[in-house]
């Protein structure tokens, strides 16, 4: 449900205008570990309760070997017989271990869930607020599935690393360390003959990661890919069937989802070699400590016990090398949807209310534009040197060419976009002095592609003015005539709207869209009408409401009615981002110049 363009209530501003750049930094896997780190700082203290317990249950772990040993030298100490005292005494003992590392298993695993929960839930909603406070450029160049999968996907992906990650980095670190101290005592000479494998996993470990980050970050980008197209489906499914496209979008699809396997494949393949080939390694590794350790047992240097402690505590070394190795390629993913997560958290923020910004109590409604200049695109001006007054109360109706720029000039009033040159000021302050949350409180918006929120029509209306009673909401209905189909409605004001309000019909639509805005009582108006035809019952009900809700306002309409033209106080006729005309409409006509060559090519055959 995040708001879209054009809706009251969380608007954008924009500001750091321009194209969207990923962090400088973070393609580097210390600088994102470092930053998640950051989302840890109030979990210190579990973290180390969860290490203390990982601690002890390594220990405890490390003791197993060694009491198996001496179970071992129990039943065969060299004179054939079984000392069964010794053994049940050491049977006991491992019991006991197995319960309580069990116990401090479950703890561990509990402390750890809560942690990559909280850690996650945080960093889920930082990103949901960043969002907010985007510009809208942002959601120009960003499709909405593509933002959807980093909030999803790549915020799963980082929960799974963590949970999985934190217990398997300890333990095995504690497991590594106490197996070495183990085996040096044990046999020096043995453990360094075992050492020969370890830079071997060093060096493949290295290869092979380096290998999956590289597919990993290109399996989630790919992912991204793949939602942006099937969102932009869904969201576009009338389209696509009413144009009989379904197998051009399936093509899409495929292709897509075709380049995805292909690297999920990849990825999962090299991040597969891992095991086997660590298990190649550590086989070797074990022949070596049986050819030895036998050589030293037959020399009477070890008892038969002590080779197999040291066998299991060779494994106790390398299973956890093993499994931080494979730990890194969930590491991997991990990091590679950490980075998109940061990729969003570090793009600039629409611009910030200066210390001193004007909070807007009351205005009047007058509008100035002065020299303004915008374009979207780098050199693509889409507006040129715009300047023109509006006093307050005006109804000033945009008309021209599609394309021409009119939707661009109340997208800059409403501060949707910053301007690159000029001013615009209201009631002769430069918009940019204004507070922003109380400047987009001015406005009230009724688009042509009105957007309705899943919900009931009682809240959608209430989104023009959360504060709002049920009194006023109703109020605000009947004056936007939009009460006798309400009501007419099974369930009134509670009725269930789908999202986009396509359960309900498009005049039906903006009848709400106005209820909401009269709700929302602004200082100045900004009306987009509707081209496509309602019926006209419905359509006289849409003008009666807005001409209702333009009393005493100042209200800027890109107006496609010749009604609604003709009865403007100014009409500006806007062509490739100037402005070629201006003034009433017998001024205009009798002017004979592009807004009477409009009126002839649209209305001149057109009764009112
Ligand atoms: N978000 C955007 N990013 C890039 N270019 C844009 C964007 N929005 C509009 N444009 C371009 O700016 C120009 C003016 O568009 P604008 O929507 O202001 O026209 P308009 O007069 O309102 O047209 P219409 O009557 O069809 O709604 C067009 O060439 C359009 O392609």
């Amino acid at each position: 449900m995040i708001p879209k363009h054009g809706q009251r209530g969380p608007v954008g501003i924009a500001g750091g205008r321009g194209v969207i750049m990923p962090a400088k930094k973070a393609k580097d896997i210390r600088y994102t570990l470092k930053r998640l780190w950051h989302f840890f700082r109030n979990e210190k203290k579990q973290l180390l309760i969860a290490f203390l317990f990982i601690m002890v249950s390594g220990l405890l772990g490390l003791l197993v070997p060694y009491f198996i040993g001496k179970a071992i030298d129990a039943i065969f100490p060299g004179k054939y017989l079984v000392e069964f005292q010794k053994l049940r005494h050491i049977m006991l003992i491992l019991l006991s271990i197995y319960i309580v590392d069990n116990m401090l298993t479950f703890l561990q695993e509990y402390l750890v869930a809560g942690i990559a929960q909280r850690v996650v839930f945080t960093l889920r909603e930082n990103l949901f607020q960043k969002l907010q406070s985007l510009p809208i450029m942002f959601f120009d160049t960003h499709t909405h599935g593509e933002i959807m999968s980093r909030l999803s996907n790549d915020i799963d992906n980082v929960s799974t690393t963590i949970s999985q990650s934190i217990i398997q980095f300890m333990a095995s670190s504690v497991s590594i360390l106490g197996s070495l101290a183990m085996m040096i005592y044990l046999s020096p000479l043995m453990t360094a003959a075992s050492m020969i494998t370890v830079p071997m996993v060093y060096f493949l470990t290295r290869f092979i990661a380096k290998k999956t980050k590289l597919l990993f970050r290109e399996q989630q980008k790919t992912l991204g890919r793949l939602n942006g197209h099937i969102e932009e489906t869904i969201a576009g499914i009338h389209v696509v069937k009413a144009f009989n496209n379904e197998e051009k979008v399936i093509d899409e699809f495929k292709a897509q989802n075709q380049i995805l396997r292909e690297v999920g494949v990849r990825a999962q393949i090299w991040s597969g070699f891992i095991m086997p080939l660590m298990n190649v390694i550590n086989n070797f590794g074990f022949g070596i400590i049986a050819i030895f350790g036998g050589s030293l047992a037959l020399r009477g240097v070890i008892s038969v016990g002590v080779i197999a402690s040291f066998i299991s505590y060779s494994k106790q070394f390398t299973r956890p090398l093993n499994e931080l190795a494979n730990t890194f390629n969930t590491l991997q993913s991990g990091i590679a949807g950490a980075e998109r997560v940061f990729e969003i958290l570090d793009q600039s923020e629409e611009r910030k209310d200066s210390d001193n910004a004007i909070i807007i109590k009351d205005i009047k409604g007058k509008v100035e534009f002065e020299n303004v200049s915008f374009e979207y695109k780098k050199d693509e001006p889409v507006l040129k040197n715009i300047s023109f007054k509006v006093n307050p109360g005006t109804n000033i109706a945009l008309v021209g060419p599609t394309g021409a720029g009119k939707t661009t000039i109340v997208n800059l009033l409403t501060g949707f976009y910053e301007i690159d040159k000029g001013d615009i000021k209201i009631d002769g302050i430069n918009i940019k002095d204004y507070e922003k949350n109380s400047l987009r409180k001015i406005f009230g918006m009724v688009l042509q592609d009105t957007y309705l929120f899943s919900g009931t029509i009682r809240e959608n209306i209430k989104y023009g003015n959360l504060g709002a009673s049920d009194e006023d909401i109703k109020n605000a209905a009947a004056l936007a005539r939009a009460e006798d189909f309400i009501n007419k409605l099974p369930q009134g004001y509670d009725t269930y709207i789908n999202e986009g309000g396509t359960n309900l019909s498009q005049g039906q639509r903006q009848l709400i869209a106005i209820s909401r805005a009269i709700l929302a009582n602004p200082y100045i108006l900004i009306l987009d009408e509707a081209t496509s035809s309602v019926d006209t019952r419905t359509e006289l009900k849409i003008q009666e409401a807005m001409v209702k809700l333009m009393e005493n306002r100042t209200t800027f309409i890109i107006a496609h009615r010749l009604s609604t033209i003709k009865d403007a106080d100014i009409i500006m006729v806007i062509d490739h981002g100037e402005i070629v005309e201006k003034g009433s409409h017998e001024e205009l006509l009798d002017k004979g110049g592009h807004y009477y060559n409009l009126y002839q090519s649209q209305f001149a055959n057109i009764d009112i």
